[in-house]
């Protein structure tokens, strides 16, 4: 990756810290945003010098824009930040649907429109953090899920449009960070694990490992594909975070 630019949205914490990591150790030029400055700062202090932490609200269009078409040429996007809510879809308002919504798609759709010119000057690629099989429903999720089914298909979508650009959806199950602890209690994340075909979870290792190699271009025959890296959950039945 040694002389390559990569982009992490949400590079503060869990995965997207994790991506950052090992981009860095394999060689590349990082930079990562998210809204706190002090957790940028601490993957900085663990990333050292070719880590470049900028605080931006990826939902702040104009913002984020001006931001991404300052960075130039881009080898590498990881649409990492995001995250939700868990709530009966009767329990979700107007407001909380489209803050998901614009979180988890729309603001994304923005940055990678932000973003075109300079993944299509390096021949670029692209990966879109999404869920494990959202296109067959979660219950607790609503609003979730019909935004990352969005995004795999806005990654097929961009995938027959942006000659040159490799865009991948990887889906992880379940990855245990901070940040899915603080959504699901200890008992519904075991039962989650627990009805997965392979009985165990993503690691943040694994995650990292995929988003660098889709990033390196061992894919390179591949665009648009969905990848679910999910121990085979959503082969089993539709997720229920509600009981
Ligand atoms: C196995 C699972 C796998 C998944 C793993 C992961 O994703 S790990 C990633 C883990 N990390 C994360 O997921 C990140 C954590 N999540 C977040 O950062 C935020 O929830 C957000 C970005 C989704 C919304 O941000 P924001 O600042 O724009 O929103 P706001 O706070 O201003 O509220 C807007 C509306 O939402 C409403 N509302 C809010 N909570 C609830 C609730 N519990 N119930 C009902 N409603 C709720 C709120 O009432 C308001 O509506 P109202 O009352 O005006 O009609
Ligand atoms: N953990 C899991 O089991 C799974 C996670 N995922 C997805 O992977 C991604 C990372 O999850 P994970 O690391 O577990 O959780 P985290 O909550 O740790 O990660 C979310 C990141 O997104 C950043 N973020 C949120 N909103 C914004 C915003 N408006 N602008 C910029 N950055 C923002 C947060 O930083 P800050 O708050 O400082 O802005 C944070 O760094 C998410 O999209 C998540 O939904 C998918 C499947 C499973």
């Amino acid at each position: 990756m040694r002389g390559r630019t990569a982009l992490v949205t949400g590079a503060g914490t869990g995965i997207g810290r994790a991506v950052a990591l090992r981009l860095v150790e394999l060689g590349a030029d990082v930079v990562g945003v998210g809204r706190r400055p002090e957790r940028l700062a601490e993957t900085a202090r663990l990333a050292g010098e070719r880590f470049e932490a900028t605080p931006l609200d990826v939902r702040d269009r104009a913002a984020a824009a001006a931001f991404v078409a300052g960075l130039g040429r881009l080898d590498l996007l990881v649409n990492n930040a995001g995250g939700q809510f868990v709530a009966p879809a009767a329990g979700i308002s107007r407001r909380g649907f489209d803050a998901v919504a614009d979180l988890n798609l729309t603001a994304l759709a923005a940055l990678l429109q932000a973003a075109r010119a300079g993944l299509t000057t390096a021949g670029g690629r692209v990966v879109n953090l999404s869920l494990s099989a959202p296109d067959r429903g979660i219950a607790g999720l609503a609003h979730s899920a019909a935004a990352r089914a969005g995004i795999a298909a806005l990654t097929r979508s961009l995938a027959r449009e942006w000659p040159g650009v490799r865009l991948f959806c990887l889906a992880p199950g379940t990855v245990l960070t901070a940040g899915v602890g603080d959504e699901l209690p200890p008992e519904v994340l075991a039962r989650i694990v627990a009805t997965t075909p392979l009985g165990r979870d993503t690691s943040l290792a694994e995650v990292a490992e995929w988003v660098a190699a889709l990033g390196s271009g061992v894919a390179d025959a591949v665009s648009g594909a969905l990848i679910e890296l999910d121990g085979g959950s959503g082969l089993v039945s539709a997720a229920s975070l509600t009981g």
